[in-house]
């Protein structure tokens, strides 16, 4: 029997681990998603500082004066930035103070060095008088000390890492990611590099899901190859099963001679979940899981069947597993007709493009499964439930990108 498209990512989504938090060090946390909220362990600003290279001064003392009016005050103390507390400024003066330098007390605006006569001098003429307050940048007044700066399950940029940084927190908890082993089997493969002999070909796939592997955020711990041998197969999966959380192999699952990753899977304790998913391509598609917790993505082997499988399948399994949501499917409007299945849920690579505000897409010219060069220009995953006639130009369809892709402009 078959296994529904939408039951076996139901079914995947519902045998993933609980994903588990550990304490990262900051400059590692690119990229990683928080698992609890960030509050501040003090205000922001922390002590109230000049936003200029200038003067602080009283306003008070300029009283009467107009914008334009020349104030002359004696320069009483100079402030650079990361001076401690500043102390209090005598009453009639100013003080140099450079830009983050503390406020002294009493001192309650600051006129740019542009606008004096300029520093080093005994005393200071100010030639164009500021607003009351002017430049100055207030205890607390960006973040309160306890209040929240980032909450859980925000994914950490640059932009969040200058935050935690600027508040001096080293580390943080975060989801942890899951680790994933590939696995590629076959007789028939052979390193990109060495030499094609009889009907060899070159393995495509371990390199092609290594790298989507990466546009998932993950970088995988082994990748393994075995020929087509239940004893060495049975070597490389324990050694997979052993190693990480995920295990996602290639090839070896179709009902073929010499197809054995589904049996010794079983043999290795692991639980079949479903193998046969009525889509195509990737029909002979498995997943399970072990005793322990771990799971495995069996994808065939054509290459375009097990870009699918893992775009569809794989990707949203370790995006959950990461503490982020799953990527969203988009909606576009077809500008040719695409060719549904009868049977079985159909998937073909394409271009979403975006035109005034909406998107369009259409399928790759190729669409066998084997066929890698059609994979080159596509950005998404164009997908119809089964059907009796094509899907006719114009008509709405469901997309997903590919993990490394984005819409262009
Ligand atoms: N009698 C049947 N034969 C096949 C069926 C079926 O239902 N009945 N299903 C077909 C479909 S659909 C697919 S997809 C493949 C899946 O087979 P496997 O997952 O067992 O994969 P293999 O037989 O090992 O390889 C299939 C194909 O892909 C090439 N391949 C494998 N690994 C790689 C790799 N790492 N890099 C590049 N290319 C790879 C391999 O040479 C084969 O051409 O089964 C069909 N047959
Ligand atoms: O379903 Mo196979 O995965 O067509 O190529």
């Amino acid at each position: 029997m078959l296994t529904s498209v939408d039951d076996a990512r139901r079914i995947v989504m519902e045998s993933l681990p609980l994903p588990l938090i550990e304490e990262c060090r900051l400059n590692a946390l690119q990229g990683r998603v928080l698992a609890g909220d960030v509050a501040a362990p003090f205000p922001m600003p922390r002590f109230t500082n000049s936003a200029m290279d200038g003067f602080a001064f009283r306003i008070a003392d300029a009283a009467g004066g107009s914008p334009d009016d020349h104030v002359h005050l004696p320069v009483s103390l100079r402030i650079p930035a990361g001076s401690s507390a500043a102390g209090a400024l005598p009453p009639g003066s100013a003080a140099e103070i450079m830009t983050g330098a503390p406020m002294p007390e009493g001192a309650d605006t600051v006129v740019p060095f542009e606008n004096t006569s300029g520093f080093g001098g005994d005393g200071v003429e100010i030639y164009r008088l500021p607003k009351a307050g002017a430049n100055v940048r207030y205890r607390g007044e960006e973040i309160a000390m306890g209040q929240r700066v980032l909450d859980a399950g925000r994914r950490i940029s640059p932009s969040e890492i200058a935050v935690l940084a600027s508040f001096g927190i080293e580390s943080a908890r975060v989801w942890r990611l899951p680790s994933v082993a590939l696995v590629v089997v076959g007789d028939e493969l052979q390193k990109p590099g060495g030499m094609l002999r009889d009907a060899a070909i070159y393995d495509s796939n371990s390199h092609m899901l290594r790298a989507a592997c990466r546009s998932a955020g993950i970088e995988p711990v082994v990748v393994l190859h075995a020929e087509d041998d239940p004893e060495a197969v049975r070597k490389v999966l324990a050694v997979a099963l052993a190693t990480a959380d995920v295990t996602v192999t290639s090839g070896g699952i179709s009902t073929g001679e010499y197809d054995f990753v589904q049996e010794v899977l079983t043999r290795l304790g692991v639980e079949k979940k479903f193998w046969s998913v009525s889509q195509k391509p990737g029909k002979p598609f498995y997943f399970g899981c072990s005793p322990d917790g771990k799971v495995v993505f069996a994808l065939p082997g054509n290459p375009v069947s097990s870009l699918v499988c893992f775009t569809e399948y794989c990707v949203p399994a370790l995006m959950k597993m990461q503490g982020l949501p799953r990527p969203a499917k988009l909606h576009a409007t077809l500008d040719a007709p695409f060719p549904a299945d009868r049977k079985r849920h159909r998937f073909l690579p394409g271009v979403l493009r975006e035109e005034g505000g909406r998107l369009f897409c259409r399928t790759a010219a190729l669409t066998e499964s084997h066929m890698a060069t059609s994979l080159v220009g596509a950005n998404c995953l164009i997908e119809s439930p089964p059907a009796d006639t094509p899907v006719p130009a114009g008509d709405t369809i469901a997309c997903s990108l590919l993990p490394w892709a984005s819409l262009p402009g």
